[in-house]
């Protein structure tokens, strides 16, 4: 497979790694210095591009890749809040994006067990839950991507929360981490060189439980970039990572 790398800082410098080592070609790499060469002709001279850029960059990278109908697996965070219009886009234009907040294996059966523990806990409504992610310091978005899907499938399961807010803890504007009870709370931490701790805890007077996921580097979402590109180069239309995994047990 002929891959465009969109974005080769930390990512995509492990991506390229994984992808040679699974006997792909890199045809292309796009960064800050060179993001003019990002042209319709150079990305249509690969067969998938793989896009770890920055929140300010995705947007336009995916729609020139759907210009050059050039299937892209998306792994940056940070525009959430755009989904539904570039979802449009992309089904409108006949495009193909895959799309996840985390790619590694053992944060997707953590996102499928989460909805699990917060249907069950619908029965237990004396524990309060709230949602903690570690990260290191140079990341530009909070709460970060993988805690707002954790957020989503809580709210999707848990009966007494509505909507998700985020404290970022070392911001200089953090004051308290007051929240009404319909609000769930997800606290952001930054700490040098944590590749990314999500953690679900439900308190109560007598005990807490907590569900933890710890990535012991990047590799993990790296991997899962890869297999995501290969899993959609042949498919049409917007993707989750969430069609990929079969988590059916
Ligand atoms: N879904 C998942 O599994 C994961 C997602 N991520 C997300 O992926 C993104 C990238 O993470 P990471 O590699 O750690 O971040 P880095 O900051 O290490 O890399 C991002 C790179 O994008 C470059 N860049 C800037 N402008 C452009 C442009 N116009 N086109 C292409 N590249 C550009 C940056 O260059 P410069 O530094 O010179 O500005 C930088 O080298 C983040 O949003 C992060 O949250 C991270 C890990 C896993
Ligand atoms: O910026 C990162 O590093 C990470 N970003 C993703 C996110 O925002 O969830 C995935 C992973 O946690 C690492």
């Amino acid at each position: 497979m002929k891959i465009a790398l969109l974005g080769y800082g930390k990512m995509g410098k492990i991506i390229e790694g994984i992808a040679l080592s699974r006997q792909h070609e890199i045809v292309l790499k796009i960064d800050k210095d060179n993001q003019h060469d990002l042209t319709v002709e150079n990305l249509q001279k690969a067969d998938v591009a793989i896009e770890f850029s920055t929140p300010g960059t995705v947007l336009d990278n995916i729609s020139t890749c759907f210009s050059a109908g050039v299937p892209v697996v998306v792994g940056t965070t940070g525009w959430h809040n755009m989904m539904a219009s570039v979802k449009a886009n992309c089904e409108e234009s006949g495009s193909t994006l895959l799309y996840a907040t985390n790619f590694s294996v053992g944060v997707n059966i953590f996102f499928h067990v989460n909805k699990i523990l917060a249907k069950l806990m619908n029965n237990y409504p004396y524990y309060e839950v709230q949602v903690e992610e570690i990260h290191h310091t140079q990341k530009l978005d909070s709460p970060s991507g993988t805690a707002i899907t954790i957020a989503e499938g809580i709210l999707d399961n848990l009966e007494s929360k509505k909507e998700w807010v985020n404290l970022l803890t070392n911001a200089p504007t953090a004051e308290d981490n007051t929240v009404t009870a319909d609000q769930l709370l997800i606290e952001s931490h930054r700490i040098e060189n944590v590749p990314g701790t999500h953690t679900v805890i439900y308190d109560s007077e007598v005990d807490s439980i907590e569900f933890k996921h710890t990535a012991h580097n990047r590799n993990g979402f790296a991997l899962g970039a890869v297999l995501a590109a290969e899993w959609v180069q042949d498919k049409k239309g917007f993707y989750s990572v969430e069609d990929m995994f079969n988590f059916n047990v």
